[in-house]
């Protein structure tokens, strides 16, 4: 049984008179990995931005259509949008740890949101790094500048920094793009793990990581959802042909 933690209903997003998404309908399945494809340009971002409104941010940007997280639907009026990113988290392409210690880094988001009591801090910067797999890379350097580590280690401070705040979704926007093979697999594999906790989305360009870590794949073309099923099924069998073209290689 598997159900939605998210449900996307006739989605349009516009930049200004551009329209970069068009009536796109998706669900996304809860303690899954859902892996967006597409060619450069198709909304990919875009759409992962919808999740927990970065789009907000973004001058002349219009958006029409539902987006229910848990059933509420997170563009409503009185939508608590610090919360709402809390609870869905985001990583970048390039690591972007704060400049200062691995510990702050991670004590980050539960110091802003209250959290002053040392040994409860020290409690959830232990958890988050070994969350991320990474406590015993850093243990003997939580205080030493999270700008000195490797970039692989980088993004995993950055996702610990995520899991410190409990959040229940995690979007990943190209996460491996700046990394070598090495860092991407350690990435690969936690993402692996984390999807028994979270539910996560994530945006690659490439379409053996897609084929590796997710269970639904969704094919952009053009700011429209041609498909989304199966990962395996939209691997081997996809029923759109366009779907087929792109992950044949013959564009993109
Ligand atoms: N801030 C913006 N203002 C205007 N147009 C934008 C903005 N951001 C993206 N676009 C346009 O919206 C479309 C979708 O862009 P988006 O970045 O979501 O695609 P993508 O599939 O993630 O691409 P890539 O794989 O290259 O990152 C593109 O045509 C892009 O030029």
């Amino acid at each position: 049984m598997t159900s939605s933690k998210i449900s996307v209903e006739r989605l349009n997003l516009y930049y200004r008179d551009f329209q970069a998404l068009k009536n796109v309908n998706l669900e996304v399945e809860e303690n899954q990995v859902t892996a967006l494809i597409g060619p450069s340009g198709c909304g990919k971002s875009t759409f992962l931005r919808i999740l927990n409104r970065m789009n907000d941010l973004i001058e002349g940007v219009r958006v029409d259509g539902v987006v229910l997280l848990d059933g509420m639907d997170i563009y409503r009026q009185d939508e608590d949008v610090v919360n709402l990113r809390k609870r869905v988290g985001m990583v970048f392409q390039r690591p972007n740890p704060f400049p200062m210690s691995v510990y702050d880094n991670v004590a980050y988001g539960p110091r802003i949101h209250g959290e002053r009591n040392k040994r409860k801090l020290d409690e959830i910067v232990e958890k988050s790094l070994r969350a991320a797999v990474l406590w015993d890379e850093v243990q003997d350097r939580l205080h030493k500048s999270a700008l000195g580590l490797s970039g692989g280690q980088q993004q995993r401070v950055c996702i610990a920094r995520l899991l410190a705040v409990e959040p229940e979704v995690l979007l990943m926007d190209e996460p491996t793009s700046a990394l070598d093979p090495l860092a991407t697999m350690k990435i690969e594999e936690l993402i692996q793990v984390l999807k028994n906790d979270y539910t996560i989305v994530i945006v690659t360009h490439n379409m053996q990581q897609a084929a590796r870590v997710s269970g639904v794949t969704a094919f952009f073309l053009n700011g429209d959802l041609i498909e989304y099923g199966k990962t395996e099924v939209i691997f081997t069998k996809p029923s759109d042909q366009r779907t087929e073209d792109y992950i044949t290689g013959r564009f993109g």
